[in-house]
């Protein structure tokens, strides 16, 4: 049976200008129920500001964005109740420890007695914290600190989560315990959506990626799907039995090939298309009788297609 796709954020025509500075500039797009979508982008391109519109801690110049299907300009107290926001630092908290933290914000949410036992007991257990429950917070590593933003960010189980920068500074074990945690809150359902100008750490946790700079959505969709988009050029690795040069003198004429070099007994070169193109060279090249036992085609990193999607556009 088909099930239609329901979008937990609808982000439409949202501009906000702080005088002549245009913040963010008619950004529309969708996050699904069950996806992780990540918002890429160098410093000042408008994704704290776009987060902060969805979370309801500032207002849009112009358009509007739903969140489980409500205004967050007409109905923001309804908005905070589905959605939790996790900003890109972690403020101050003097002598508190972890489980008073976590009460602290679960009153906070009006959660009451049983309930704010149990969401507390979960909001630990998902987090990987409950071995820390009575340790101060200021004694905390950045991991834990992260953790446990985390866990004050679903403590009223939101359908959806903002996250601002989350792996910031993290060493790699965190990053992949952050990783898992995210992946678990959209198997449950959620729509997450998630910041960062470290590239390669959006590739492997999210579904599909928005690229932004100077406040404008430049490309949305999967990695591959950008990368489709985008007229890029790719390294393609091949292996023929026998010589290799009359392969390099069949491929010299070719208009879709440049850069062909001969290294380690494979014939390296740089072909301009897509996979169809790509699939195309590889049929002519066996049709014109040389015998392919390799062929492999470097797939562009999400870094490759964020510097080509923003060149020239960089501030
Ligand atoms: N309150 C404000 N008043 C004036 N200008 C602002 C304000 N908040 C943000 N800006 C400007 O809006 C633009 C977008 O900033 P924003 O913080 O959204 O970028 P960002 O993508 O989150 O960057 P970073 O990765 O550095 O956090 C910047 O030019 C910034 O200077």
């Amino acid at each position: 049976m088909y099930m239609p796709r329901r979008p937990l954020i609808e982000v439409r025509e949202l501009h906000r200008y702080f005088g002549p500075t245009k913040a963010v500039v008619d950004m529309s797009f969708e996050v699904y129920a069950g996806e992780v979508f990540g918002y890429i982008g160098p410093n000042g391109a408008g994704k704290t500001t776009s987060m902060r519109i969805i979370s309801t801690l500032d207002e849009p110049t112009y358009g509007d964005a739903l969140v489980d299907g409500f205004s967050v300009v007409d109905d923001p107290d309804r908005v905070r109740r589905r959605l939790g926001f996790m900003p890109d630092y972690f403020g101050t908290y003097q002598n508190m420890n972890v489980v008073e933290y976590l009460d602290f914000f679960a009153r906070a949410y009006g959660l009451r007695s049983y309930e704010r036992k149990r969401a507390i007991e979960y909001a630990m257990e998902f987090t990987l914290l409950e071995q820390l429950a009575e340790k101060p917070i200021n004694g905390l590593s950045k991991g834990m600190k992260q953790r446990l933003a985390l866990g004050r960010t679903m403590i009223h189980d939101p359908a959806v989560l903002i996250l601002d920068e989350p792996a910031a500074g993290l060493d790699p074990r965190a990053r992949i315990e952050l990783r898992e945690m995210i992946g678990r809150l959209a198997a449950d359902g959620k729509s997450v959506l998630i910041s960062s100008h470290i590239l390669t750490e959006l590739a492997e946790m999210c579904h599909r990626v928005g690229i932004i700079e100077q406040g404008q959505l430049l490309a949305v969709g999967t990695v591959e799907e950008i990368s489709n988009q985008t007229e890029t050029r790719s390294e393609v690795r091949l292996r023929v039995l026998g010589e290799p040069d009359g392969m390099m003198q069949y491929l010299r004429v070719r208009d879709d090939v440049s850069d062909i070099a001969f290294r380690n007994g494979q014939v390296i070169l740089t072909h301009a298309g897509g996979p169809a193109e790509q699939a195309a060279l590889l049929r002519q090249i066996i049709e014109a009788n040389f015998q392919v036992v390799e062929f492999a085609s470097k797939t562009k990193s999400l870094e490759d297609v964020f510097m080509h999607v923003t060149e020239g556009r960089v501030q």
